[in-house]
């Protein structure tokens, strides 16, 4: 049991996702672990609330405290609506990928520009159904705003070692096994860059919720296309741990820039206003509502409809 406060007073604009390997974020001050009930049932894991400096940060381990959360069992609607529900309107997602590309070697960053759905329809991956219909553009499903400062501080720590390739598209497959040997060929045919389990639907859930979203992936492991290997756990689990000090630096260092007063409204997310709030009225007409399905969406929008 944690002896901070379970309550946060203020909003919290900022959130880091933590992925495999990444369930905590040390060097920060504790001021509250807060875990709200969301209409979408409770997050993977309570919510962390650090400060850095005196700007609060939310952090949020995707797999739970314990990792016991299979990528398809993640409670990702809940997740996003608890984070947005803080105040949280920029989201850093961390994700371990295997890499499709030679020159994405393990331990290698990666801003990823586009995103391959694998994943199978068995995640919930809206918050706008039965009884309001929402639909958003995703075209471009991560935050150029944001992938431009996570280049720039990567940039800035190619002396301590971190190696960035400044796009990519990342596949997300379905897992939890990794991809036969002829999979991982055929994603490499498509362009794909890198390989997850994670990035959707948090990422389309994050642009329903009119949230900047980026995820910042660490390349673990050449999957199976490179040799007669295969991926393990374990290969993936070594080089997160031996690159951790690269991760705490890289994240440190956006932490910085995201939390000076010059990216206020950046991380406030004002340039996705609209996205989804501008459209949801046209489309259900006001016979076809269900009230349940409102009070949802009013948790994430409060007063969206007036
Ligand atoms: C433990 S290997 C597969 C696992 O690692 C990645 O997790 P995350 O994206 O949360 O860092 C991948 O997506 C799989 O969930
Ligand atoms: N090869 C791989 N496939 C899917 N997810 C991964 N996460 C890390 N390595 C991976």
């Amino acid at each position: 049991m944690s002896s901070l406060p379970n309550e946060f007073q203020g909003a919290v604009h900022i959130a880091v996702i933590g992925g495999t390997g990444l369930q905590k974020l040390d060097g920060y001050e504790p001021v509250a672990v807060v875990n709200p009930q969301t209409p979408w049932g409770y997050p993977s894991s309570p919510i962390h609330i650090l400060k850095h400096n005196d700007t609060p940060i939310a952090f949020l381990s995707r797999h739970g405290d314990s990792h016991q959360h299979a990528p398809h069992e993640v409670p990702n609607r809940a997740n996003i609506a608890a984070l947005r529900h803080l105040g949280v309107r920029t989201v850093i997602a961390f994700s371990a990928v295997g890499s499709l590309q030679e020159e994405i070697k393990p331990r290698d960053f990666v801003v990823p520009d586009q995103v391959i759905d694998r994943t199978k329809g068995v995640r919930p991956f809206t918050f706008f159904e039965k009884g309001l219909v929402g639909h958003v553009g995703f075209a471009d499903p991560f935050d150029a705003k944001i992938a431009d400062v996570v280049k720039e501080c990567a940039h800035a720590l190619a002396g301590d070692g971190v190696v960035l390739h400044e796009k990519g598209t990342i596949i997300c497959m379905e897992g939890p096994q990794f991809s036969t040997r002829a999979e991982s060929h055929m994603y490499r045919s498509w362009g794909g860059s890198v390989i997850n389990m994670s990035a959707l639907p948090e990422a389309k859930l994050a642009r329903e919720a009119e949230m900047a979203y980026q995820m910042i992936c660490m390349a673990t492991d050449y999957d199976c296309w490179k040799s007669t290997e295969d991926v393990d756990v374990a290969m993936v689990m070594s080089h997160m741990s031996a690159n951790a000090s690269n991760a705490k630096l890289l994240i440190g260092a956006v932490l910085d820039r995201l939390s000076h007063e010059n990216n206020s409204d950046l991380v406030q997310g004002k340039h996705w206003v609209g996205v989804t709030t501008g459209f949801l009225k046209f489309v259900t007409k006001p016979e076809g509502r269900k009230q349940e399905a409102l009070d949802n969406v009013e948790y994430l929008f409060p007063g969206w409809l007036n």
